[in-house]
């Protein structure tokens, strides 16, 4: 226990206390509870969170259209809705989906990296950084059912669950595909990463910026499972039930036993992360590389 208790995000409570103050500078939180078998269904803007067919499961859907993007305020109602879930001792498991057809998420948003200022991209960076933690942290089993693209930040977040399913579909692909942008995933993407599928394929992958179609997403184990795309949700459920045999106390020291030395890498260093990322998404260089992929992916539209 003295380990799971260690584990636990330090300053989780003041980002919280910041995002509830954002929420409510925006004209939120927004939480509409459900009734009836509903009781434990909740919503914000841009997160969905309904109680999976065994009550102790909760499916949590990500709605920010088009593409998921982590916004600043997505990423404030994401971590806002794992907190509760955390905190609800009826539930033991989240499979993390998306609400938007064809993409699980985007990854960051290029906007939130782009033309502001240095306080703004701290304020971002620091949100980002939490996510992590809490995810790769989370004493629930995590299960992503992956429907859709999920390059870079989506990766992330994906790689942070126990689990990944992801539809066979040509646009699921999944990756850190940062180089492509001209940027480079900082230690923590990479060390998830070579968490996941070891440090040769990790290093191709990341020097390529690859995102990798189904079945290969399946060879090289970034994924574990690869089914139809309207399997993707029963296939997360029926693998959370498996996981969820496992005692909790036992299967989450383990699970912080694994994590631990990765998460501590970043806790220990969290500040000079930050202003590492401020200085370099603030370089000339970088916001021109940036300006080029977001007129790129405007242009593919017309
Ligand atoms: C030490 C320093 C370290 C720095 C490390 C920084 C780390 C960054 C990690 C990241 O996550 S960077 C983001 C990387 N993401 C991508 O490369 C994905 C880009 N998007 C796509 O490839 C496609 O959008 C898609 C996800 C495959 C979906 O394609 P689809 O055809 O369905 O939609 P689009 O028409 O392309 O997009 C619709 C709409 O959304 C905008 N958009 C797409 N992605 C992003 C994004 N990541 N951020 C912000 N906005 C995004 C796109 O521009 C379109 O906007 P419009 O206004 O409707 O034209």
């Amino acid at each position: 226990m003295a380990l799971a208790v260690r584990m636990r995000v330090p300053c989780r409570a003041l980002l919280c206390a910041g995002a509830q103050l954002r929420g409510a500078a925006l004209g939120r939180p927004e939480w509409a509870a459900g009734g009836g078998d509903g009781a434990r269904r909740f919503a914000s803007l841009r997160v969905l969170v309904e109680p999976g067919a065994e009550g102790r499961v909760a499916v949590m859907k990500l709605k920010n259209p088009p593409v998921n993007s982590l916004s600043l305020d997505f990423l404030t109602e994401f971590l806002i809705s794992l907190e509760k879930l955390e905190n609800d001792k009826a539930f033991r498991g989240v499979v993390i989906t998306s609400d938007c057809p064809n993409v699980f998420s985007a990854g960051l948003d290029l906007r939130e990296m782009y033309g502001r200022n240095p306080g703004h991209y701290a304020e971002y960076w620091k949100a980002v950084q939490e996510l992590w933690l809490r995810l790769y942290l989370s004493n629930l089993v995590l299960v992503a059912a992956i429907n859709g693209s999920c390059p870079a930040g989506g990766c992330l977040m994906a790689l942070t669950s126990d689990v990944r399913i992801l539809s066979d579909s040509p646009k699921s692909v999944i990756g850190l595909n940062e180089t492509l942008l001209g940027i480079v995933a900082p230690f923590w993407f990479k060390d998830t990463l070579v968490n996941t599928i070891g440090h040769r394929a990790s290093e191709r992958a990341l020097q390529l910026g690859l995102l990798f179609p189904p079945a290969e997403a399946l060879q090289v184990g970034l994924v574990d499972h690869v089914v139809p795309e309207d399997q993707v949700q029963s296939m997360a459920l029926s693998v959370m039930a498996h996981w969820l045999a496992i005692p909790d106390h036992a299967r989450q020291l383990t699970k912080a036993m694994m994590r631990k030395a990765t998460a501590d890498r970043l806790i220990k260093q969290r500040e000079a992360d930050i202003q590492n990322f401020v200085s370099f998404i603030s370089r000339d260089s970088i916001q021109k590389s940036l300006q080029i992929y977001l007129e790129k992916l405007k242009q593919k539209k017309g």
